[in-house]
């Protein structure tokens, strides 16, 4: 792996149709963190990390790679450096397991190479890095949900990327598989930015999250500051209870099935925390 990128994204505001999806949204992911972006159903998350991996144009604002603009990269060049893995649409791989995560090398040939021994290596690699040896002969198509996702996984891990972006990365994915993913993200060399829907993960496994609200950032910070119950309570509508636990260190949420507090105030500017 190469070393980690910086991401910048300053000043974001994304729009379709009439229809704006992010307003003003700025955050960082520094070389190495890992990032994490949450917040309910529609806020933002998935338009703004498609903004970062290049398939939605700001209207405003600009995505930064290591102080360059990601928009005015050549393509290749990005996916040299960004990785992204997405949110599943129907089957469209007619190709075998391996075949897929092979393609995860192609930033790094030229047209008509084949692949090389560090190509195999590298392949290998990523199908043991997500448990995906055992069934890497299949048919792309015919595998469960979980099982392709992780195969999804492997195919941007063998891209080496210095940058990943991953949208719901634990989607369909049972417990195990959950956290042995979220341990490996924090374990490359690379910058990860993740939307995450689990909090109790994304407070464990981010060094840092920003919390979405109707297209717009409302909280940011470490998890311990930003995932408090007035913030569940505000963003969320939930109440909960948040303590840290003991052996993990990191906040735990406990949601209550009661109704939360009502708020006591109109909805909270940016709270940027310090170490943010
Ligand atoms: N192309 C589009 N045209 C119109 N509206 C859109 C478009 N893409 C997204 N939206 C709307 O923008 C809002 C943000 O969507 P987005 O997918 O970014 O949210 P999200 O936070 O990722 O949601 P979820 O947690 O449900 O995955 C939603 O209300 C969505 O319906």
């Amino acid at each position: 792996m190469t070393t980690a990128t910086e991401l910048s994204v300053e000043g974001v505001t994304l729009t379709a149709g009439a229809h704006r999806l992010v307003r003003d949204v700025s955050l960082t992911a520094r070389p190495g963190e890992v990032v994490g972006l949450v917040g309910p159903n529609g806020s933002g998350k998935s338009s703004l990390l498609r903004a970062v991996y290049r398939v939605l144009r700001p209207d405003a604002g600009l995505v930064r790679v290591d102080g360059a603009d990601a928009w005015r990269l050549p393509p290749r060049r990005l996916a040299r450096t960004l990785a992204a893995v997405v949110q599943q649409s129907a089957a469209d791989f007619d190709l075998s397991v391996r075949d897929v995560v092979a393609m995860g090398r192609t930033p790094h040939k030229r047209l008509l190479d084949g692949d090389d021994a560090e190509d195999v290596r590298l392949v290998e690699a990523a199908l043991a890095a997500v448990d995906a040896v055992d069934f890497a002969d299949r048919s792309f198509d015919r595998l469960s949900g979980g099982e392709r996702q992780r195969v999804l996984i492997a195919r941007a891990l063998a891209q080496q990327p210095s940058l990943l972006v991953l949208d719901e990365p634990t989607n369909h994915l049972d417990v195990r598989h959950q956290l042995d993913v979220l341990g490996l993200l924090r374990r490359l060399p690379a910058t990860v930015l993740v939307a995450l829907h689990d909090l109790n993960l994304a407070a464990y496994h981010c060094d840092r999250l920003y919390v979405l609200r109707d297209g717009e950032v409302t909280a940011a910070g470490t998890p311990v500051d930003v995932l408090t119950p007035h913030l569940l309570a505000e963003v969320y509508g939930v109440s909960a209870e948040v303590e840290v636990h003991p052996r993990t260190g990191a906040p735990h949420v406990t949601f209550l099935p009661d109704a939360p507090p009502a708020p006591a105030a109109p909805a909270a500017p940016v709270r940027e925390h310090a170490g943010s």
